[in-house]
């Protein structure tokens, strides 16, 4: 449960991704401190800045900058890729298009999932089935997206690995059936400056993205350097600002977390203002539970908090499938 904390923490966590296959990381001083912040942060916050992490500032950027470049390109060339039930909920939707508890957001985003073939899932994985769609403009935007996904998905489950010991686990607690073959999901957002929307007939409401919770295990964000927009929710109600730190990701935890450490963690509530006048882009990594698992709280955590399970079981695939379905009427 989130406490009411003023500032977001920032963790380098370079001590863990040095010894993150050391089957005795544990151990390791470095590590535990590592851990001990982790901890910290998930039961205090919900969100931390990763530092040390690793993933070139120059990929960063260049992953912004040809997010930039897409989101200026004019409506019809965007629309190109345009999502629908038919690509599996993958591709560009407008501004508007993406509903958060029944008001529209003042955003507009690519949204791109792990690729789900046909039968996959059976009939669990049938809404989510499709490839995704990438624009020809700007040049090579697929590329850099992939390498930039597979970075993410790496640096993820290291941290989750960190985690899994913060809970009082293995390290390997999130292998396997749980979220060995994780799923992903990465929204590519721009977020209009103040007064961005007109003559596009489109309702204008300054909220870029309304409050919500992620939907997974842990979220990597991408934000424009120059232009505070994320705002994150403590006990009291207040909202904390996750100001841009350049050169590291805000991390959070999502829906699965919460409920497979029995709410030592919680999915803290957040959303997005753009008040300034520049266009805002954001990349949202998502990594999450694999698309099949059921998740339900951890022995261990159950332990930790009173012995009786706080949550039902969930299907991360169901649970994200409800979401998608909703998001878009
Ligand atoms: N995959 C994730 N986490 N996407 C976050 C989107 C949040 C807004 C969405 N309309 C909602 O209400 O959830
Ligand atoms: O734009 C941001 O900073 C965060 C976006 C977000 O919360 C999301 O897409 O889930
Ligand atoms: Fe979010």
């Amino acid at each position: 449960m989130a406490t009411d904390f003023k500032t977001i923490p920032i963790i380098d966590v370079s001590p863990l991704l040095a010894k993150w296959d050391d089957p005795k990381m544990g151990e390791d001083p470095g590590v535990s401190e590592v851990v001990r912040q982790l901890d910290q942060a998930c039961r205090e916050a919900g969100f931390f800045y990763v530092k040390g992490h690793g993933i070139p500032y120059s990929l960063i950027k260049e992953v912004r900058n040809a997010t930039h470049k897409y989101f200026g390109l004019p409506y019809e060339e965007k629309i190109k890729i345009k999502m629908s039930a038919a690509t599996g909920f993958r591709g560009y939707q407008r501004l508007g298009e993406n509903i958060t508890k029944g008001i529209p957001d003042m955003h507009e985003a690519i949204d791109c999932y792990r690729e789900v073939k046909q039968g996959m899932y059976g009939a669990l994985g049938k809404v989510m089935e499709g490839s995704n769609r990438w624009p020809v403009n700007p040049p090579n935007f697929n590329s850099l997206m992939e390498e930039y996904i597979s970075l993410c998905t790496d640096l993820s489950r290291k941290i989750m690995r960190g985690v899994a010991l913060a809970l009082g686990g293995s390290p390997d607690e999130f292998e396997g059936e749980r979220a060995g073959d994780p799923f992903w999901v990465m929204r590519i957002i721009g977020y209009p400056g103040v007064s961005g929307a007109n003559g596009q007939d489109i309702p204008e409401n300054d909220i870029g993205c309304g409050a919500h919770t992620d939907y997974g295990l842990l979220t990597l964000v991408n934000q424009d350097d120059d232009i505070p927009a994320l705002q994150v929710r403590n006990l009291s109600g207040e909202w904390i600002w996750a100001v841009p730190v350049p050169g590291t990701f805000v991390c959070n935890i999502g829906d699965m977390l919460k409920i497979w450490s029995n709410g030592l963690y919680d999915s803290t509530l957040h959303r997005v203002i753009n008040n300034s006048p520049k266009y805002r882009v954001c990349v949202a990594f998502f990594y999450e539970p694999n698309f099949d698992s059921a998740v339900e709280p951890l022995d261990i955590c159950k332990q930790r908090t009173g012995g009786t399970k706080k949550f039902e079981r969930a299907v991360y695939g169901e649970h994200l499938v409800n979401k998608v379905q909703t998001n878009f009427g």
